[in-house]
């Protein structure tokens, strides 16, 4: 017997055991696809001393290798597919179903027919219109595979679904092989918002409120635990960056913009009072109908950002014609949004907030994921949906079961999109667009929210999004400045003690400790038992009922330690978190950032310790950048670790600074024709810090570099909206950072932004002499044309005229932009650009690798001999100064002289290079 054979043999012995007495026939060898699923479903379930199989699993269908020996999961179909095993890296963690579990949940294709298997939830297609056979029996997957038959294909009375047991035997034969467990404590559809069908819901008026239903009320808004106080205090200044065409300005107040009763009512409710700065931005470009790619640090509100615009919209406007007159006849579940979410836990979540936001609507939100009984799913679908939450595997499943129309779908919500068009999601996401009729960009609005937007990602997105503005909120490449983030350098046997003892100072709310590893995360939840804390575990091989057990006894405060995978990391949002401890380092930056995010959420201070081995060299680079970026100390071993291996990281840190983690608009570049604008009303972190730089500068690095290593403007700089290229936006443009307009210098409104200690007056009309900081604005560096520089003098200042924080850098010229001139408009903020060459090249002149890859170019024309050597010879009063030598390959000699020099042109100049 082959060990497939064995497993069954095996398998079918556990499954009498379980099923008691009962005997089910062997089905034909051409069943075995779903029987198989089925056993093997059982045995898992059995392993978690769980009885709660339900007629099996999916099956195996009869023509996909199976790999002994992988148990096969009903919704961890990742095992199953070494391919995605192997490509995504958010699985190396040992923790098969992390993300991506569920997602291949119900693929047909992998699983094979549900029809079938011993009284399974089959829903044989042809026997699906003949419901006195026992309903639906095994489906039919219309689309795309038809399955081969199994015993509810062409037995009814055998394999059908009973749903309510309609037929003798019904609800037993649902079992399958096992007791049958009840499973509405914990199914997410517990609570119901709405008893009336979609065909009566079109018919109504959405924007008008329903009655009130105390019960529901009660149920949906009880404060269940504890409530944390927002601290929006902490949000006043924090920066925002929106690019693209035609920017609409954000709201400020919810009450900017007619919500309607409904939503105004249940924001109420919901103790949402005013908008966090990433939701006064994306309700108004929402609302204008626009295409939003956000980027917006943890726990700042990004799923109200996203739910109450797109519901405004929804009740405001109604049902679309088509459903209303009927001339849209959708046979099966037809949403007009549908909200993508990497994990079941993370979509659970959204789904509770819509259902907050939908009390008293004629709107139904449902939530579908892998784990949960799709049985009562399809059931509950039959009522209609016209907000569907999904996780993408459980989505495609009930796609090809034909449960599902995308037809109507007017938004599409990418929420943690940069992990959901990752490589372990990207193709179900690509198959969910485009596969299944949903409208095209354009027709339909597209939103995608993350903390973290790698620009790879950013490239895949744009495919799915039709003029798009770009939002980043906070400083990108940081994390929130609020988290305060150590890092322990320890051998990796020194980690319990070390966990036991950080524990052991921790005496109130709740602490989050990440592991690697499923096996590990047992492990230690069983340590600190034995140590006496109260302790829970989540990860990826738990059943969802485990899963969402171990997070409401976290949640509530009965378990005030959770040890948890990687499957913890994105999107919960559990309030006083006071404390994540990485027992184990994050393979990846940007989980670094979205674990350490479940802290320090809605403006309330929060703690993260990491535990830092020596084979963690790989991620200290970049965890440098970001604790430097966030105002965090970097402990010597790291800063150490980074020079140590910066030729081995260099690859990291190319991908972190250029490719990855990301925030800013990639599209930001010479051919960028939208515009840029900067938050005016926020005054940027540490505003009152800047101000002192004009006198004693105690950050020179934030002075001089106006752009930080991610290419985003450094912290100073903060400058108010204007247009780019070349003009001013007028409302915006009163004052402090603006050289180069004087007819706008003349006014400063109180709200207005004045970076470093600008009175707001122009580099051109104080024509400030270099050195002199006083009532400087910090500008953007300008990108000079040398040659148009030198024929067109009168619209360049000289170098030493510009100013210490207004230096222009040398190298090409972003469509030809000037530096300020009093007579002529400044030029937006422009990355810098140089090639690699001369990054490389400059980094070893000034001996540091981490001078960023982001802002260079390979194609950048030449820069000249000529205007190298005048700068190096005279650089105070050159027009160009060799700050970064652009696409310079062969040096003049003088080159090598650059960092003494440059420390003699400033005090500051060796800081600055230090970066
Ligand atoms: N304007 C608001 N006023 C009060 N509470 C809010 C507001 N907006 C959101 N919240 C609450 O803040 C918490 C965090 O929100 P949310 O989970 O959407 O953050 P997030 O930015 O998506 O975080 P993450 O990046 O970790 O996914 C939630 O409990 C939410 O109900």
């Amino acid at each position: 017997m082959n060990s497939v054979g064995r497993l069954i043999s095996c398998n079918r012995q556990a499954t009498r055991a379980l099923a008691g007495n009962r005997m089910y026939p062997t089905p034909p060898q051409h069943y075995h696809g779903g029987y198989n699923g089925g056993i093997n479903h059982m045995v898992n379930q059995f392993s978690e001393m769980s009885m709660s199989t339900r007629g099996g699993g999916r099956g195996r269908g009869p023509n996909v290798p199976r790999y002994p020996g992988v148990r096969m999961y009903r919704d961890d179909y990742r095992r199953d597919r070494p391919d995605d095993r192997r490509s995504n890296r958010y699985n190396n963690d040992d923790d098969g179903d992390n993300y991506g579990g569920n997602s291949y949940g119900g693929n047909d294709f992998y699983s094979g027919p549900r029809g079938g298997y011993g009284g399974g939830r089959g829903r044989g297609g042809m026997y699906q219109n003949m419901p006195p056979h026992g309903g639906r029996g095994g489906y039919y997957p219309r689309n795309k595979f038809p399955p081969p038959m199994g015993p509810g294909d062409f037995n009814p009375y055998q394999g059908g679904m009973r749903r309510g047991g309609d037929f003798p035997g019904g609800n037993d034969w649902r079992g399958g092989f096992g007791e049958q467990v009840e499973r509405d404590d914990f199914y997410p559809d517990r609570v119901s918002t709405h008893i009336l069908n979609s065909s009566e819901r079109y018919q109504k008026d959405w924007s008008v409120m329903g009655p009130r239903d105390p019960a529901m009320e009660n149920k949906l808004f009880k404060k269940q635990f504890v409530q944390v106080e927002i601290n929006f205090d902490n949000w006043k200044n924090i920066p925002v960056e929106t690019s693209g065409t035609n920017l609409p300005d954000p709201i400020n107040s919810f009450k900017d913009i007619g919500l309607g009763e409904i939503l105004e009512n249940n924001i109420k409710l919901a103790g949402i009072l005013q908008p966090t700065p990433v939701q006064m931005y994306s309700t108004s470009i929402v609302k204008n109908g626009r295409d939003l790619m956000a980027c917006a640090q943890t726990g700042s509100g990004k799923t109200a950002a996203f739910l109450i615009p797109i519901l405004s919209n929804l009740f405001e406007n109604g049902p679309p014609q088509e459903l209303k007159d009927g001339s849209f006849m959708a046979h099966k579940v037809s949403p007009l949004v549908l909200i993508l979410a990497p994990t079941r836990e993370l979509a659970s979540q959204i789904f509770e907030m819509t259902q907050h936001l939908c009390y008293r609507s004629c709107v139904r939100p449902y939530v579908v994921y892998g784990g949960s009984n799709i049985d009562k799913c399809i059931d509950q679908l039959s009522l209609g949906v016209e907000i569907l939450v999904a996780t993408p595997g459980r989505l495609i499943d009930l796609l090809n079961r034909g449960e599902v129309n995308l037809q109507m779908v007017k938004y599409l919500v990418l929420d943690e999109a940069d992990r959901m068009l990752d490589m372990g999601f990207e193709k179900d996401i690509r198959t969910i667009v485009t596969d299944y009729k949903m409208a095209s960009p354009g027709k339909r609005q597209t939103l995608m929210f993350s903390a973290t937007f790698p620009k790879p990602i950013q490239l895949l997105a744009k495919e799915f999004m039709e003029d798009y503005i770009f939002l980043t909120v906070g400083r990108i490449g940081s994390t929130n400045d609020i988290i305060t983030q150590k890092l322990n350098y320890i051998r990796r046997n020194d980690k319990i003690p070390e966990l036991l003892r950080v524990l052991s100072e921790e005496t109130k709310d709740r602490i989050l400790v990440f592991v690697r590893t499923k096996h590990d995360t047992e492990k230690i939840q069983g340590v600190l038992k034995d140590e006496g804390h109260s302790v829970i575990s989540i990860h990826g091989n738990k059943s969802q009922r485990m899963r969402e057990n171990a997070l409401n006894q976290f949640r509530n405060g009965d378990k005030n330690v959770l040890v948890a995978t990687e499957v913890a990391a994105r999107g919960l949002d559990i309030p006083n978190i006071s404390h994540v401890v990485n027992f184990d380092m994050p393979d990846t930056i940007e989980n670094y950032v979205h674990r350490i995010g479940r802290t320090g959420r809605m403006g309330n201070p929060g703690r993260a310790t990491s535990f830092f081995c020596e084979s963690d060299w790989h991620i200290a680079p970049e965890l440098a950048e970001l604790l430097k970026e966030s105002n965090q100390e970097v402990p010597p071993f790291l800063a150490k670790m980074k020079y140590n291996n910066s030729t081995v990281s260099s690859g990291h840190k190319k991908s972190f600074t250029q490719d990855r983690f990301g925030g800013r608009d990639y599209r930001r570049g010479p051919q960028f024709s939208g515009n840029i604008r900067y938050s005016t009303t926020m005054k940027p972190p540490g505003a009152g810090q800047v101000r002192s730089y004009n006198t004693n500068p105690p950050n020179f690095y934030n002075q001089m570099h106006p752009f930080n290593h991610m290419g985003y403007p450094a912290q100073p700089y903060m400058s108010p909206s204007y247009n780019t290229p070349g003009n001013y936006n007028n409302r915006d443009n009163n004052g402090g950072g603006n050289a180069g307009n004087p007819n706008n210098n003349s006014q400063q409104p109180s709200d207005r932004l004045t970076p470093a200690g600008g009175t707001g007056q122009s580099v051109g009309q104080q024509n400030q002499p270099a050195g002199n900081h006083g009532n400087q604005p910090l500008l953007p560096p300008p990108l000079i044309n040398t040659q148009q520089a030198q024929q067109q003098p009168q619209n360049y200042l000289p170098f030493n005229q510009m100013g210490t924080g207004n230096e222009a850098i040398a190298g090409d010229a972003l469509n030809s932009s000037p530096v300020p001139n009093p007579s002529t408009p400044a030029p937006a903020p422009f990355p810098l650009y140089a090639s690699s060459n001369a990054a490389a090249l400059y980094n070893s002149q000034f001996n540091t690798p981490s001078f960023s890859p982001r802002n260079f170019q390979t194609n950048a024309p030449q820069f000249s001999q000529q205007d190298l050597s005048d700068s190096l010879t005279n650089p105070q009063t050159g027009l160009v100064r060799p700050f970064i030598m652009q696409g310079v390959t062969n040096l003049p000699a003088g080159l090598a002289n650059i960092p003494s020099m440059a420390t003699s042109w400033t005090a500051g100049w060796t800081q600055d290079t230090t970066q």
